[in-house]
């Protein structure tokens, strides 16, 4: 799908296609005579009952489970609010292409492929404490790079995020989507403390202030959000109308579904969180968005490796679902 223009984005947010509920009661109906006492595989028997009305199938699998890492930098980076500098964000798209990164091991160890996708890493957006990140065409162009990167016959779609500082713009899409200011959502990032957390506490409280009247979806995701938030957005939102049910990561992977599902706060049903991330402002993220992490790791490291790890739990799911016998082939008697 295009995302191309504001209208083809609204268009695409105000019309989400719905699960397939004739394939959900179908899996449903399986799992029923599957060899256990109801329920008692727990949220696992959710996930299978998810996957299969969105793959609209009743033995839902994951054959073709994409990892996809937006990358982008961010003008508000030279304001001090990162641990490291801006330079490391195209270094890490090098390390994610040479297979030296955290998520090309747990992608491979998941059974999943990895896409990364830089985005004008030569041009940092603009700094949101004062302008907006970016222009129409570019939150445009993001968006609809997001969108183009999900891979036509995925059946479980992993955004994932680089992005020297985008723990900033991430907790001031939150505020001005959900509300609270700046302390509700900011935190240490890569590991900022002290003197520099105060200063970006004050950087989002100063883009809040400045961007105050941006109060559409899309106009909060270009003037705070960050060319690979746009991303994200783009692809979530693409999979939704292609059914591909979605993987989230962390904090700034939920921060760039805030200003759609402030809107239209079914935009998450077709996604599972993953994890929540060490980031406290994650744990309040997952809250406004209703969804429930699978893992609680203490991770915070992005490139989508927390949800990549929840992926082996989705994929357990899936395996138990399809080929666990029922209490008729097992001759087992039921309740
Ligand atoms: O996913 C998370 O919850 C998460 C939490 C903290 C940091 N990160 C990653 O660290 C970078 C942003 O941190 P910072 O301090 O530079 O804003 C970016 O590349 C993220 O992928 C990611
Ligand atoms: C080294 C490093 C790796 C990352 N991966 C995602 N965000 C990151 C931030 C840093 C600093």
């Amino acid at each position: 799908m295009r995302l191309d223009s504001v209208a083809a984005f609204d268009a695409a947010l105000a019309e989400l296609p719905a699960p397939d509920a004739a394939m959900r009661a179908a899996a449903a109906a399986r799992q029923a005579q599957l060899t256990k006492p109801a329920g008692s595989l727990g949220r696992l028997e959710e996930i299978a009952l998810f996957m299969a009305g969105w793959q609209r199938d009743a033995r839902p699998r994951i054959d073709d489970g994409q990892v996809v890492i937006f990358a982008g930098n961010h003008g508000v980076a030279a304001r001090g609010v990162s641990a490291f500098p801006p330079a490391v964000t195209a270094q890490m798209v090098a390390n994610f292409t040479a297979g030296g990164a955290a998520i090309n091991a747990l992608a491979a160890a998941a059974g999943l492929s990895l896409t990364v996708v830089p985005l004008a890493l030569d041009q940092p957006t603009g700094d949101i404490t004062r302008e907006p990140a970016m222009s129409e065409a570019e939150c445009l162009d993001a968006l609809d790079a997001g969108a183009a990167a999900v891979r036509r016959g995925t059946d479980l779609l992993v955004p994932g995020d680089m992005g020297i500082g985008n723990t900033t713009p991430a907790a001031a899409l939150c505020a001005a989507s959900f509300g609270g200011t700046a302390v509700d959502w900011v935190g240490p990032g890569t590991g900022v403390h002290g003197a520099a957390l105060a200063a970006k506490i004050a950087a989002v409280d100063a883009a809040l202030a400045c961007h105050a009247d941006a109060t559409t979806p899309f106009e909060r995701l270009r003037r705070l959000g960050g060319r690979e938030i746009a991303a994200i957005a783009g692809a979530i939102l693409a999979a939704r109308h292609a059914r591909i049910p979605v993987l989230l990561d962390g904090f700034i992977v939920g921060a760039a579904l805030a200003p759609l599902a402030a809107a239209r706060p079914r935009i998450v049903d077709h996604c599972l969180a993953g994890h929540v991330s060490a980031e406290p402002g994650h744990t309040r993220l997952l809250d406004r968005l209703g969804l429930a992490p699978l893992l609680r790791l203490d991770m915070r490291l992005g490139e989508a490796s927390g949800a990549a790890v929840a992926a082996g739990i989705v994929r357990a799911a899936l395996t138990a679902h399809d080929q666990m016998a029922t209490f008729d082939q097992a001759g087992v008697a039921e309740a």
